[in-house]
This record gives C-alpha cells, sequence and structure tokens, in this order.
C-alpha cells in the first residue's frame, strides 16, 4: 500500500535567486501537496518558512534532494510530523487539586492522608471512592503481537500504549494508564499484573501475542475481582460484529446463510471466531498459514481444537484459495497482501470484505474496490473503520461506573449492538458501515449498553445513579 507522510520543510530562500511560487511548483511537481506554510524569520534578501507538504513515502526522498539542488534554497531541517508529535511521550500524570498552602498540604500528604490509608485498610472496598482505582485502567502489553508489527519488545510497544491512553481519556474519560513489561513469561506476566492490580478498576490487555494471551487473560479473570479484557480478541470482536451486521443489512443476505472466512486466527481471529458463532453465523472457516481448521486434526492450541469442533461445518481442507470460493465475506486479522483480486473474482454475489491486519491490511482498498460491495479496514484514513477504539472506551467507561467484576459475553453483545445502532437507517451506506470514531454518541450508548448487561447479568458492584 502506498503509505504517505506529512513532513515540515524549513527552507532557507534568497528571494533574489527564486520566488516561493518557484518553489511550490516544485513541490507538487515532485509529488507533494503543500498543506500550509508559516514564516518563521524574513528580511529584504532572504525569507525562512515551515512548508508543511503531504508526500507519498516513497517520493519523499527525492522531493528534499530536488529541493536542496535548487539555487539560492536550503533545506534548513526536515521534520516528520508523526514523530513530532511523539516528541517527549503522548500522555503526563496531572493532580486534581492544586496544593496552595501547609493546610492544604496537611489533607492531601501527611498527616491528613494516614487517616484515609487506615480507613481503606479497615475496608478496601472504599479504594474505589478514595483513590484512582474508580477510574484507571492499565493498559499492559509484552511487546509481543505490535499491530501487524509482531515481537517488537516493550519499548518499541510504548507509543501504541500511549495512544490508547490518550484515546481513553479523550474518548470516555477514563485515566489508561501505559504498562509495557519487559518479560514474555507467561506466569511472570499474570504475577506482575496481580501484584500492580490494587491501583487500578481495570486491566486492558493489549498486543500480547497468542496463544499465551489466552491463558494470561483466562486465569488473570479468574484470580482478579476487576474488568480483564485483552483488547485484540474482545475489542476488535465487538466493533467486527457491529460493523458484520450493518454490512449483512447492505447485501440483504442473513447470518445463518452466509459463508464467512476468516484469515489469522490468532488474537483477533480467534475471538471474532467465536463471536460470530455466538451471534448465530454458522458457516465460519478459520485459516491460518497450515490452512483451515477443521474437525479429526490435532492442535496444540487449545482455542484451535475448540474452533474445529464448532467452526468449518462441511470440513473444509486447503488454505484460502480453497475455502474462498463462494464466500460472502472475507474477514482478515493476518497480514498484508494475503487477499488477491483473484479471491474476490471467486466470491459469492456482493463480497463483503472486511481486512482489519495494521498497519497495512490484507488487500489495498483501491485494489479491492471494483470487485466488492462492501470493504472496511481497520485504518483511520478509509471508510469504514473497524478498530477496536470504537469499543475499548465505552466498555471500560461503563464496567468502571459500576464498578463491574468482569466484562461478560452478555455486555460486549450489548456493546456491539450499541455500537451497530449508532447508525440509522437512513445513514447506513456502502461506505458507511459503522460510527465514526470521533461520533461522541457512540461512547455514551455503549457505557449505557453495558451497564445495563451487568446489572442484569449481577457483576455490576455499583448501580450508576442514573439507573436508579
Ligand atoms: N482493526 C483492529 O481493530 C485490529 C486489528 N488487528 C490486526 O490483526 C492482525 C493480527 O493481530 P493479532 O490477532 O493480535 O495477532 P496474532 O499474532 O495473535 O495473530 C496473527 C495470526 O495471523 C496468522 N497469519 C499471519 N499471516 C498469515 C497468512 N499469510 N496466512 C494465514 N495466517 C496468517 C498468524 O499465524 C497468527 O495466527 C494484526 O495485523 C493486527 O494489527 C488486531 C486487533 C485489532
Ligand atoms: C488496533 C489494534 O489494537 C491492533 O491493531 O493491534
Ligand atoms: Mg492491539
Amino acid at each position: 500500500m502506498a503509505s504517505s507522510s506529512t513532513i515540515i520543510i524549513r527552507l532557507e530562500i534568497r528571494k533574489s535567486a527564486i520566488s516561493f511560487g518557484e518553489v511550490a511548483v516544485t513541490i507538487g511537481a515532485c509529488g507533494g501537496d503543500i498543506v500550509a506554510t508559516d514564516v518563521i524569520r524574513s528580511s529584504p534578501e532572504t525569507a525562512i518558512r515551515d512548508i508543511t507538504v503531504h508526500v507519498p513515502d516513497e517520493r519523499r526522498e527525492a522531493l528534499v534532494s530536488h529541493l536542496s539542488s535548487l539555487q539560492g534554497l536550503k533545506v534548513v531541517n526536515v521534520s516528520d510530523r508523526t514523530f513530532l508529535v511523539h516528541l517527549g511521550g503522548k500522555i503526563e500524570v496531572t493532580p486534581r487539586i492544586a496544593v496552595k498552602n501547609r493546610e492544604e498540604l496537611s489533607h492531601v500528604y501527611t498527616p491528613g492522608v494516614a487517616k484515609v490509608c487506615r480507613a481503606i485498610h479497615e475496608d478496601e472496598s472504599k479504594a474505589f471512592s478514595l483513590t484512582i482505582k474508580r477510574n484507571t485502567v492499565a493498559i499492559v502489553s509484552d511487546g509481543t503481537a505490535v499491530l501487524g508489527l509482531g515481537d517488537i519488545g516493550p519499548y518499541g510497544a510504548m507509543p501504541v500504549m500511549e495512544g490508547k491512553a490518550m484515546l481513553f481519556k479523550q474518548f470516555a474519560g477514563v485515566d489508561g494508564f501505559p504498562i509495557c513489561l519487559d518479560t514474555t513469561d507467561t506466569e511472570d506476566i499474570i504475577r506482575t499484573i496481580k501484584n500492580i492490580a490494587p491501583g487500578f478498576g481495570g486491566i486492558n490487555l493489549e498486543d500480547i501475542s497468542s496463544p499465551r494471551c489466552f491463558e494470561i487473560e483466562e486465569r488473570l479473570k479468574e484470580e482478579l475481582d476487576i474488568p480483564v479484557f485483552h483488547d485484540d480478541q474482545h475489542g476488535t470482536a465487538v466493533v467486527m460484529l457491529a460493523g458484520m451486521l450493518n454490512a449483512l443489512k447492505i447485501v440483504g443476505k442473513r447470518r445463518e446463510d452466509v459463508k464467512l472466512v476468516i484469515v489469522g486466527i490468532g488474537a483477533a481471529g480467534v475471538a471474532c471466531a467465536k463471536m460470530l458463532l455466538a451471534a448465530g453465523f454458522r458457516n465460519v472457516v478459520c485459516v491460518d498459514r497450515h490452512g483451515a481448521i477443521r474437525a479429526g486434526e490435532a492442535y496444540d492450541n487449545p482455542m484451535w481444537s475448540w474452533l474445529a469442533e464448532h467452526s468449518n461445518p462441511h470440513g473444509e481442507s486447503g488454505g484460502l484459495d480453497e475455502a474462498i470460493a463462494g464466500a460472502d465475506i472475507f474477514l482478515g486479522v493476518s497480514g498484508p497482501g494475503v487477499l488477491k483480486v483473484e479471491h474476490l473474482q471467486r466470491m459469492a454475489r456482493d463480497p463483503i470484505v472486511f481486512a482489519m491486519a495494521n498497519p497495512e491490511p490484507e488487500i489495498e482498498p483501491e485494489l479491492a474496490e471494483p470487485y466488492v460491495r462492501v470493504m472496511a479496514t481497520g485504518r483511520s484514513d478509509y471508510p469504514n473503520q473497524i478498530n477496536n477504539v470504537l469499543c475499548f472506551p465505552g466498555i471500560f467507561r461503563g464496567a468502571l461506573e459500576c464498578r463491574a467484576r468482569s466484562i461478560n459475553e452478555p455486555m460486549k453483545l450489548a456493546a456491539a449492538e450499541a455500537i451497530a445502532s449508532s447508525v440509522s437507517e437512513e445513514e447506513l451506506s456502502e461506505s458507511y458501515i459503522i460510527p465514526s470514531v470521533f461520533n461522541e454518541e457512540v461512547v455514551q450508548r455503549v457505557r449505557t449498553a453495558v451497564i445495563q448487561a451487568a446489572i442484569d447479568t449481577g457483576v455490576a458492584r455499583r448501580i450508576p445513579r442514573d439507573f436508579r
């Protein structure tokens, strides 16, 4: 996929030698799109300008070297906007009250704080009302499956976890705290998360590779009394189901009748398959590198053994080349370039394609569009963004407000239905099956649906005021 960047080029322009108009024309001829210009300094002889340019990555170097070669022009500096927004990290901790004098200090800190410590010691449930536990989620990764980039370690994972923390706060007012662990040992990860749990109202596991992620989540769910939610599994599955239900309305097909092929049966793929089966899809074929998962085969991965018994009702064998024949839906949570135009040509009428691998989807939308009726990716720069960011802020907002002990299946299903119903019948179209992440209604709808489901299923420890 042709990716592009926004770069800021600082230029020193000798006015007698070259005009800004000539510079702009040169940038355009090299494939750059000028987004903004700022004059930093100007004298009768020279001007220093910052030019913000959107440019395809493969043309970036040529553009800069062409500018450098022009008479009267000096390229002072080139910076990448994406790197600039990461300088110093993306979040910070700020106090909720200011301490202005010794009297106030004596309340928030010693000696006053001791009273509060004792009160919590006597009744631990008070931690929910007297500490940040009420509204804080740990976003924990070991860096082993970061987006589709693979095992890039805990340092490499931090920008994603900081990004999730930003989104938690901006969309749902939840304080997310990024924690990247320098261990990939399952027991070590479980022990560490249990040890830090007292300060948190929930645990959002992120980008931990499968199959370890399944055991880590299951064990923590059993051993902790706060929600533990592996976002790549459940957040992804919730948003996928919401989009899928709406996509089916567009093509006029029923979930019971369609053939749906999932490629990439890792964390996201397993959860998507389970959620689709629970929602009533019958013909789901799960394909990983070795081919379709089917009954009669032996698998080390217990999730695959479960899927072998519960999916692929016709016992199909072979890989994607075979499974795609006559499929109504392709769902990719694998890696770039897995799906080819030849595959699309062999699908049933009105194909639905969810190519959700990040950052590069299973097929370029531009390539697929002539052959598909509904196309979705995980990316922000195309229509129909199927991304777990539509789920995790609202689901944790709801879970924290009702102090849920866990996030269970009915709460996930309620979240999926709330997201799907954020697109009205009138709004629904091929390019609008899922609401925008900036649609402020989504978090509120998800929060409300999740709290109701938590109350109905008995996992809520507190009934929020608007539910009393
Ligand atoms: N749009 C969204 O909201 C989300 C997208 N994703 C994306 O889904 C992808 C997978 O993520 P995870 O499940 O967390 O990773 P994972 O590492 O747990 O699983 C990936 C699975 O895909 C399989 N796979 C990779 N290439 C394949 C190929 N060519 N053919 C068949 N199988 C193949 C692997 O064997 C593995 O089982 C990543 O690209 C990730 O960015 C994941 C979570 C959310
Ligand atoms: C979106 C996300 O969580 C992922 O691609 O891993
Ligand atoms: Mg992820």
